[in-house]
């Protein structure tokens, strides 16, 4: 680590919320366990933003993160503050020409139409060799507008330098996957349409909305989780045994689970709901219509779920179920898979109500493994035992595991442009479904399960 170069990440949105919330504080993560690395941090935005007020938003996020000195004040001592358009030329190429730098990594904390234009601005004026473009979700905002931007930033670096972000996919909990699934014996052979019968991505928040309206509101729960987050998780889940974990084999095997996917009927196999006034955790939470920056035209939903079908040897017939809401009374951050019953129970044995599965939870970390065991007293009954565990422990938050990546060059952590495609070209017929109202929209109290009728794991 010592030997690498200088780098400078240049951050474009960088007065906005997602890099004060997540990117400088992972920043900071990624500073407390590998201070060796050296770092220019420069943010830049339309908005006027005074020198001390960034070096006070760099300084707390650092400290946030757990960055100590001397990490953080080497970057305290370099970093700074541009306001300017990025979108306009000459702007662009003097904010570039002001950065000299070995590496240089530009990172879009922006909305997709504003990314187009840098974008295209960029394609204009040029980068500097060897630049990485980071760009966070959501890559466009359909399957059109994200083949044009893969276009666009492949004209400008070649795929290998972009990276499209993910947060999930630095989650320990989702890389462990790789490990738990292909490093056992016993996992792979019963990991099929075989030995499952359905498998669930459920990511339920009790977080509302978080002064976000201006970005959730315009997204929902279907494109600013399920479209990203979770079809990816659902890839790692699903895919096909891996010869490595080089970035070849690892993004080959997601996107050919991805292309096999798809929502075999978009009326039956979605729904979607938005959160009434409740209360959680005896905080009081208003319906989502009446929060501040809300359109109730927009017709936002903020739960969504859907059935996803992989039409290939290995799953077809297994449903796999991706939720996920906001204002739910509960924090469920998992995958779990439900083992089919045994082809056989020995006659005589009773009392086996509860089917097998496999909890494994994200967010906080951990699994459990539910099985069937010899019951107490009569030794020829049946009940269930959880064996529990961990999975390893993170060293980083999931914010400063995708930028150590970033800084490596090292892709595997972000997602594919063939990728980012296959998961609009996924959801794009329930949205249109949504858009002709064809599904209802459900409604549920803040604090609730969600909507009423919906199974839950
Ligand atoms: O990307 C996003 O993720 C968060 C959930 O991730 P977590 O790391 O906080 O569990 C979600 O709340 C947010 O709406 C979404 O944009």
């Amino acid at each position: 680590m010592t030997s690498q170069p200088a780098t400078t990440l240049l951050i474009l949105g960088a007065s906005g919320d997602l890099t004060r919330r997540l990117l400088l504080p992972g920043i900071g993560t990624l500073l407390a366990s590998q201070p060796e690395r050296r770092l220019q941090v420069v943010g830049a935005d339309l908005r006027e933003l005074d020198a001390d007020d960034w070096h006070g938003r760099v300084r707390d996020a650092l400290a946030e993160g757990g960055a100590g000195a001397p990490a953080a004040d080497a970057v305290l001592a370099t970093t700074r503050y541009a306001a300017g358009d990025a979108t306009d030329d000459e702007a662009l190429r003097a904010l570039l020409a002001s950065i000299p730098c070995d590496r240089l990594v530009i990172y879009f904390a922006l909305p997709p139409h504003v990314t187009e234009l840098v974008c295209a601005a960029l394609e204009r004026i040029g980068v500097p060799g060897g630049t990485i473009l980071a760009i966070e979700k959501p890559f466009g905002d359909s399957l059109a507008t994200a083949r044009e931007l893969n276009a666009l930033v492949t004209r400008i670096v070649p795929e290998e330098r972009v990276f499209r972000i993910d947060h999930m996919l630095g989650l320990h909990t989702v890389l462990n996957l790789i490990g738990l699934r292909f490093a056992n014996r016993l996992m792979e052979p019963v990991w099929d349409r075989d030995g499952i019968e359905r498998v669930e991505v459920l990511y339920d928040e009790t977080v509302t909305l978080e002064d976000r309206a201006g970005y959730y509101d315009r997204n929902g729960a279907l494109r600013d989780m399920i479209q990203s987050h979770l079809l990816q998780i659902m890839a790692m889940l699903a895919m096909e045994p891996i010869a490595s974990v080089g970035e070849r084999d690892l993004r080959d095997a997601v996107g050919q689970v991805l292309r096999a996917a798809r929502v075999v009927d978009p009326v039956r196999d979605s729904r979607r709901g938005r959160y009434a006034a409740g209360d959680i955790d005896g905080r009081a939470v208003p319906d989502y219509t009446a929060e501040q920056g809300v359109d109730p035209a927009r017709g936002t939903e903020t739960i969504a779920e859907i059935e996803v079908a992989i039409d290939n040897q290995r799953w077809a017939g297994v449903p796999f179920v991706l939720r996920s809401g906001k204002s739910l009374g509960e924090v469920r951050k998992r995958a779990v898979i439900h083992w089919r019953a045994p082809a056989h129970v020995p006659s005589g044995m009773h009392g086996r109500d509860t089917p097998d599965k496999l909890v494994i939870d994200f967010k906080p970390d951990g699994f459990e493994l539910h099985l069937t065991t010899n019951g107490k007293g009569d030794p020829f009954t049946l009940e269930q035992t959880v064996l529990r565990g961990e999975l390893g422990g993170a060293h980083l938050l999931p914010y400063g595991e995708v930028l150590a990546s970033i800084l490596d060059g090292d892709p595997r952590l972000a997602v594919r442009g063939d990728a980012a495609e296959e998961c609009w070209r996924i959801v794009e017929p329930v949205l249109e479904a949504w858009r002709r109202d064809d599904v209802p929209m459900a409604s549920y109290p803040a604090g609730s399960t969600g909507p009423e009728g919906w199974a839950t794991s």
